[in-house]
């Protein structure tokens, strides 16, 4: 069975995420390509990536009027992501175009609430309630749109699976228990991710940052 880990490969160096993907292939699932590899490489460098043959998880969080998001969406269909996010927050009907304008076999994934984020960061932004309360919301938005699933950390994973029992949950903010916690803020072990009903989850910084990026790889994979 593949693994539920995906690799957020969060470089402007395409050697070097070559040589990451390279090294931890027999390890993950798939490779996630984010704003940071994007912006430098753009889609011939998901092309060369996809080359290593593991699925691709594009993650550019797409975030615009409903008509730009589909057109976007359309113009990196010929990438046939497995994966590809776009902001909950966008509203219903951009995600309904964005789903509609997406290959058949990509999962159109919506962002509820970043990872990065906290309380005291909802209520700065005018957001009323808890991450809990936010996530709900969101993620019902996001399955009456018919998009695959969302993205929220592993503290709500679970709510959110009660709302949407047969949606694709994307869980990133995963951290084994000694492990760095860098920008993120809601935080779980891959364990916890997956119990509490995570499909996959994203682990970038303790595998890309590690000394031996195919021993942490193995390492996280020991603890699923
Ligand atoms: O809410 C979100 C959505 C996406 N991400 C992305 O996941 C990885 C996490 O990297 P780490 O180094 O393991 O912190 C990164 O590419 C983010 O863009 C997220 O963290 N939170």
């Amino acid at each position: 069975m593949r693994s539920p880990v995906y690799v957020a490969l969060d470089t402007p160096d395409l050697a070097r995420a070559k040589a990451l993907a390279t090294r931890v292939r027999h390890h993950v699932g798939g490779i996630k390509l984010g704003l940071e590899f994007f912006s430098a490489h753009g889609q011939a460098g998901v092309h060369a990536m996809a080359e290593l043959g593991l699925p691709i998880f594009l993650d550019l969080k797409l975030h615009d009027i409903p008509n730009t998001v589909a057109k976007a969406v359309q113009a990196l269909g010929a990438l046939e992501p497995a994966i590809l996010t776009v902001h909950a927050s966008g509203g219903r009907a951009m995600l309904e175009d964005a789903k509609a304008a997406a290959p058949t076999g990509t999962k159109v994934i919506a962002v509820t609430m970043l990872t990065s984020l906290d309380a005291s960061d909802l209520t700065a932004t005018g957001i009323v309630g808890s991450a809990h309360d936010q996530v709900s919301r969101l993620t019902e938005l996001a399955r009456e749109a018919g998009v695959d699933g969302i993205v929220c950390s592993g503290a709500e994973v679970a709510a959110a699976k009660k709302i949407w029992p047969k949606g694709f949950f994307v869980v990133p903010g995963v951290r084994l228990p000694d492990g760095v916690v860098g920008d993120q803020k809601r935080v779980v072990t891959p364990r916890q991710a997956l119990d509490a009903g995570a499909s996959i989850i994203v682990v970038g910084r303790p595998i890309t940052q590690a000394e031996d990026p195919d021993t942490a790889a193995r390492a996280i994979g020991a603890t699923l």
